[in-house]
């Protein structure tokens, strides 16, 4: 109850208009009433991150009746519901309030301000830091810029079939000296209306020769239009795989290339997402969006000119209500820009959650999580977005909305993709309305014109055919232009993406290729020095992982990490690897930074087996292979998998070594013996191990530990290991134990070392015996 009366205080000490901020107020209300409380608020807190302030009154109501009955009606006092009136509010002013309240449905309304990610109303500044459109078309044209040929075919095929002369078509049979008829026939798929009226009108005055001129250059007219958009249109479709080939590629590459710490950040679904359907939509910008537009905006201009020939005041008019037209395609394009950026990100997180819950997938199934996924529930008003409901909770009972991670995300992509039908209804409408007042405009202003005798009505029903052209033109325009604005709006990720720079460490002479950069030293020795090393991952930049770490491995030694979960050991082999920079401190090899040192060919010298280690979707040989930069024949792979006690279990295979393997078609143990028989065939000079053995069974542990740790590579000369281990018949085989505690080197020596000086290793070892045994 204090809860309750503190947030309601919380609630009515600041009451705030509700107008465009119900996002932002929600989510403050509920940071304070999580801070004041957060046992009895915690989901609450989240669910209002994205829902607008009427819903967390609602949610309140519904979830916390019993509690909260306080806060709700304090509540009601400061929020007024989106859709509802107050309580008491009556009679007219009552039904005034809910009219207004609709009234947010209309264009500009509160109903077409949208919430991104975070749930909060996107305001004009957030919209404007978008990609512009003119920068989004130079990148564009920058990627297709080598298979500029398609385009160029494509648009000269387009200019054929759309303004090419009718003269060499049918030159010699025209009237003499009719000028302005000659000037209007010149435009191939324009002047199909203009034969099409004259050959009407002369089958009616009874003028047989010319009715069959006429109907002989509209046949070859036709023809002449279909011939050129023959080309003309599979060179599109050949443009726009090719982009969608060029993109994919680009942003694969650069992705490819980035930072460990960007892959902790992005999502593999919001990447894979990115690099499918974002990929496609942006690939019709100029494949098909501008050329359709370049299509219709010539036939619209030739169109136009036309009208102009036929009758200036009636052209004019036309203008207008072009003009008006396209006022109303400029914003109905930026909002499809805004619409389609926000699907884009909606898409990509319910494509992040359903490829963490089928990666997860025998979790959920062993936890029966499966409703839980799929939870979802809607009422009588399902699936209508979250405003609606508000409006319509007024009239009807609405039950609160339950959801899971991938519902929420579909939930909104419906939300938002019903605004987006709703405002393509009103694009349709105005279309309409201004399609069918070019007609009302030309009888009425033609009829006029007949009547005084300034026009035929020949030309009048020419004027009306071209007039529909001109509209028609307009509106395809318009409707290519907010494709295309959507396209733009789906290409901002992508393009953000694309323009990220590679990692430094991969990077020569501006090219981010697999190079060779930096210092090769004709043979490793193996002596590695961690020298004053910090570092914090740069996900929590705040949190030191490590800190003034100091330590040698000596060549050809077994140098054991250990320590407490936590404590950073798999970091330290983060950074010799490179995968991480340090913060401060040097890592050296052989005296020399590993900054200086080529990183490709270093990482051909370390072998690494890790935990888990990962088993690609390729048959055994190729698995055992990966990434050996030497040439190897089956007979050393097979070596390798023997050493590794792989070979057995791989005969068992359907296939041998040719069996399609996976991470999920293997047992922890085989994964381990294949990644092992990986990093025994590499013959690294450095080897690593983070737990490389744990997942083997004692005896096979035994053998294999013993391979890796004492028996060295072909010719039978030891390396230089580390391991992170965990088990005492590991540590007591090391030559040097380094012991890890909180991010810093708590003591350095061997087994016998560490006993005496009883200090942290001794209390490690005594309180893990079993586990270490
Ligand atoms: N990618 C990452 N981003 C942010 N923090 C991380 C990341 N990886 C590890 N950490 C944090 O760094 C610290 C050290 O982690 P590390 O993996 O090195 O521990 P460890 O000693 O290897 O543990 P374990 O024995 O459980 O594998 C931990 O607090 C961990 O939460």
């Amino acid at each position: 109850m204090p809860a309750a009366a503190a947030a309601a205080a919380l609630l009515t000490a600041a009451p705030v208009p509700l107008a465009n901020t119900a996002g932002r107020i929600s989510y403050k209300c509920n940071r304070s009433l999580h801070r004041q409380n957060p046992t009895l608020f915690p989901e609450i807190r989240s669910r209002t991150l994205f829902f607008p302030s009427t819903h967390l009154v609602e949610l309140l109501q519904h979830r916390h009746r019993n509690i909260v009955s306080p806060l709700t009606a304090a509540a009601s006092n400061s929020f007024l519901p989106v859709g509802g009136s107050k309580a008491g509010d009556s009679g007219v002013a009552g039904l005034l309030e809910r009219l207004r309240a609709w009234g947010h449905f209309l264009p500009g309304g509160r109903w077409w301000v949208f919430q991104g990610c975070d749930g909060v109303n996107r305001d004009e500044e957030q919209w404007k830091k978008g990609v512009p459109v003119l920068c989004a078309l130079r990148q564009m044209w920058f990627l297709v810029a080598r298979d500029r040929w398609v385009i160029y075919v494509a648009f000269a095929s387009l200019a054929t079939a759309s303004v090419s002369r009718v003269s060499s078509w049918w030159g010699h049979g025209q009237r003499e000296g009719e000028r302005d008829e000659r000037r209007e026939k010149e435009l191939a798929e324009l002047s199909i209306p203009h034969f099409l009226t004259a050959s009407i009108f002369s089958a009616q005055s009874g003028k047989s020769s010319i009715f069959y001129k006429n109907a002989r250059i509209l046949v070859s007219l036709c023809l002449a239009s279909g011939i050129c958009r023959f080309p003309h249109e599979g060179d599109n479709e050949l443009y726009c795989i090719l982009q969608v080939k060029r993109m994919r590629e680009m942003l694969y590459s650069t992705l490819l290339f980035q930072d460990i710490a960007f892959f902790d950040e992005e999502t593999v679904g919001n990447l894979t997402s990115r690099l499918g359907s974002d990929c496609q939509q942006v690939s019709r910008i100029i494949g098909n969006d501008l050329n359709l537009i370049s299509r219709n905006v010539l036939q619209g201009a030739g169109a136009l000119i036309y009208l102009f020939i036929l009758s200036r005041p009636l052209a004019l008019s036309m203008v207008l209500i072009c003009a008006t037209l396209s006022t109303v395609m400029f914003f109905y394009g930026r909002f499809q820009k805004r619409v389609a950026k926000l699907m884009q990100e909606f898409t990509a997180h319910a494509n992040e959650v359903a490829q963490e819950t089928f990666c997860l997938i025998r979790t959920v199934r062993v936890y029966g999580t499966e409703k839980q996924e799929l939870e979802r529930k809607f009422g009588l008003l399902s699936p209508i977005s979250f405003h609606l409901r508000s409006h319509l909770s007024g009239f009807l009972t609405v039950p609160t909305l339950a959801v899971n991670r991938y519902m929420k995300w579909l939930e909104r992509l419906w939300d938002v993709s019903l605004r987006q039908s709703v405002a393509y209804g009103f694009w349709s409408l105005s279309y309409n309305f201004f399609y069918h007042s070019t007609q009302v405009v030309a009888v009425l202003t033609g009829g006029i014109s007949i009547l005084f005798g300034h026009i035929t009505a020949e030309q009048l029903t020419k004027f009306i055919l071209y007039a529909e052209w001109l509209i028609y033109s307009a509106w395809w325009v318009g409707d290519n232009c907010s494709s295309l604005m959507q396209s733009i709006g789906a290409s901002e990720k992508v393009f953000q993406l694309m323009d990220l720079l590679p990692r430094q460490q991969l990077i020569s002479e501006g090219k981010c290729v697999l190079l060779s950069k930096g210092i090769r030293l004709p043979k490793i020795v193996g002596n590695i020095e961690f020298v004053d090393v910090s570092f914090c991952y740069p996900t929590r930049s705040m949190v030191p992982s490590l800190k003034h770490v100091n330590f040698s491995v000596l060549p050809n030694e077994v140098t054991a990490i250990v320590g407490r979960s936590g404590s950073g050991k798999s970091t330290i082999l983060n950074l010799f690897l490179r995968l991480y920079e340090p913060s401060n401190g040097q890592i050296l090899l052989d005296g020399i930074p590993l900054g200086d040192l080529d990183i490709k060919w270093l990482r051909e010298n370390i072998g690494f087996v890790g935990q888990e280690p990962p088993i690609f979707r390729m048959d055994v040989t190729s698995n055992i292979r990966y990434g050996c930069t030497r040439e190897t024949t089956q007979e050393e792979v097979e070596w390798a998998a023997k050493q590794a006690l792989a070979h057995e279990f791989i005969l068992s295979l359907p296939n041998g070594y040719s069996t399609l393997v996976d991470n999920a078609l293997l047992s922890g143990g085989q994964k381990q013996r294949i990644a092992i028989a990986r990093a025994i065939l590499r013959e690294p000079a450095i080897l690593i191990l983070d737990e490389a053995t744990s997942a083997l069974d004692a005896e096979s542990e035994h053998y294999v530990k013993e391979l890796l740790l004492s028996v060295g590579n072909l010719s039978g000369q030891k390396r230089t290991v580390i391991v992170i281990a965990h088990r005492l018949s590991t540590i007591q085989a090391a030559d040097r134990i380094v012991v890890m505690d909180g991010g810093t080197v708590a003591e350095v020596g061997n087994h016998k070392e560490l006993l005496q000086n009883g200090g942290f290793y001794t209390r490690l070892v005594g309180r893990h015996s079993d586990a270490l045994a």
